[in-house]
């Protein structure tokens, strides 16, 4: 009898059906992590950036298999996923560059009275086993965000991923032992939620490095006590068209940042804002755009939107639309179903309390808002739990910096969508949308302490 059954969002076959791990397999990784620490103490720097380089070539040599896999497993477009495995490429280079330049600071006493004569050194070291928790909508690349980091700074890591992405959480380990991280360093476990639980609890846990939802981390945050916390949680982000806007620039941007990855990505576009003056031209763009894309089989090359996750993520995002159209919002373009897949929909005049706009809608449709003073944009964004990313299209830079300084969010794309993401930059949000900093740099911080010298 099985615990969990993969089952391919787009075809409905059953992939793989296993049983989840309990309380003896975390205490069993753990033990062994535990060793895995004094061998990672002992490992030079240059070493473990040189594992992580092989693994970023082998990344590169096995994307296509990877790509499959991921398809196989969450319905994304085979040409999402090998954006996904150059993404965690760069990631894992990104990673192995870092790991030789993890420097401290030289402090002098002297500075403040009394008179010491002291030097002080500060260092960074490794927080001891991070346990890194992953969602399913880019399993690879989160997985590397962590994974990659923790290992530079030279922690041992329990990588737990969803479990619909067993198979190439897999592959991603094995790739990780084949470029020469040992067994005791690096252990997978997919336990079920009371063992996952346990291991946030565990003593031997230093710090849990979580992406995914707000249900989740608060499950996690009222277990783990005072270990060390790294969120990227939800979001809602805006996409801003202003009246001076290049409009198909703009076009261009919602659709890929929105339908891409059918939707449910954390720093998709999900509230489309547009100024009056060209909400009507850039509507007719928009719509024109959305009803070109190709829908339906994720394995296709030509496929642009393939299926949620589930049928219960379909139901939810269906549910969501039909309550925004019985509450006033007027169907532009999709609003379609046919099975997990959803049609790419744009809507107008949607309530700002509707949940359509109001929660984060992990999905293709894009809520499209008339405004007419920007300001009256910043509070709607700002009035939300929410604060991951937004985005401005605009040839004004008074325009851009007032947005900089108002919105509460991590990252402000100027001509681009709140979906920028470069691997090197530092990621995450305020609010809900999490604690902490992700980019490999920032991530090794997080994963690391400040330890100080007196000589
Ligand atoms: N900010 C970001 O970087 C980012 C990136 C991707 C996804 N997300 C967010 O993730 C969510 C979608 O992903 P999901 O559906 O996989 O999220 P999820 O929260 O359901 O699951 C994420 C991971 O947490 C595990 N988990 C579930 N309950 C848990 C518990 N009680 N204790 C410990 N672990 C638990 C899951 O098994 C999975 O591995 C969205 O909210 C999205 O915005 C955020
Ligand atoms: O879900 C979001 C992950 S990423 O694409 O922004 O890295």
């Amino acid at each position: 009898m099985s615990d969990y059954q993969i089952i391919n969002p787009y075809s409905g076959d059953l992939i793989e059906e296993y049983a989840l791990q309990g309380r003896e397999d975390v205490d069993r990784a753990l033990a062994l992590l535990v060793e895995g620490r004094k061998l990672q103490a002992e490992t030079p720097a240059f070493a473990r950036s040189d594992i992580l380089l092989r693994l970023a070539n082998l990344l590169q040599d096995r994307k296509e298999a990877l790509a499959r896999l991921i398809t196989e497993e969450t319905g994304k477009t085979i040409s999402d996923s090998r954006v996904e495995i150059e993404r965690a490429y760069n990631t894992a280079l990104a990673s192995a560059m870092e790991a030789r330049g993890i420097h401290g600071e030289a402090l002098d006493s002297d500075a403040f009275p009394p008179q010491r004569d002291r030097v002080g050194v500060v260092l960074w070291k490794p927080l001891g086993t991070v346990l890194c928790i992953t969602p399913f909508n880019f399993p690879i690349n989160i997985a590397m965000h962590k994974i990659g980091p923790a290992f530079a700074a030279g922690n041992t890591i329990l990588f737990k991923p969803g479990p619909q992405n067993k198979r190439s959480a897999e592959m991603l380990v094995q790739l990780c032992y084949e470029a020469g991280m040992e067994e005791s360093v690096l252990q997978m476990l997919i336990p079920d939620i009371d063992a996952t639980s346990y291991a946030v609890a565990h003593s031997q846990v230093h710090a849990v490095n979580f992406t995914g939802g707000t249900a989740a981390a608060n499950a996690i945050a009222a277990r783990a006590g005072y270990k060390k916390l790294l969120f990227e949680l939800g979001g809602n982000d805006p996409l801003i068209v202003m009246d001076d806007a290049d409009l198909d620039a703009a076009v261009a941007a919602a659709i890929n940042q929105r339908f891409a990855t059918a939707g449910q990505r954390c720093t998709a576009a999900k509230r489309l804002f547009v100024h009056s003056a060209v909400y009507d031209r850039f509507a007719t763009k928009l719509v024109e755009a959305t009803r070109a894309l190709k829908v339906g089989d994720p394995t296709k090359d030509e496929t642009f939107i393939g299926p949620l996750i589930h049928a219960g993520a379909a139901d939810e995002v269906e549910q969501r639309i039909s309550a925004a159209v019985e509450a006033g919002a007027r169907v532009l373009a999709g609003h379609k179903r046919d099975g997990n897949i959803l049609w790419p929909t744009v809507l107008e005049n949607v309530p700002d309390d509707a949940d359509l706009v109001a929660e984060e809608t992990f999905g293709p449709v894009m809520p499209l808002r008339r405004f007419d003073e920007v300001e009256e944009v910043v509070s709607l964004v700002n009035n939300c739990a929410f604060g991951l990313q937004a985005g401005v299209f605009t040839q004004n830079l008074s325009i851009a910096k007032m947005l900089f300084n108002q919105l509460d969010v991590g990252l402000l794309a100027v001509n681009d969508g709140p979906g920028f993401r470069a691997e090197h930059f530092p990621f995450g949000g305020v609010k809900e949308s999490g604690v902490g900093r992700e980019g490999v740099r920032y991530a090794i911080r997080e994963m690391s302490y400040q330890k100080s010298l007196v000589i």
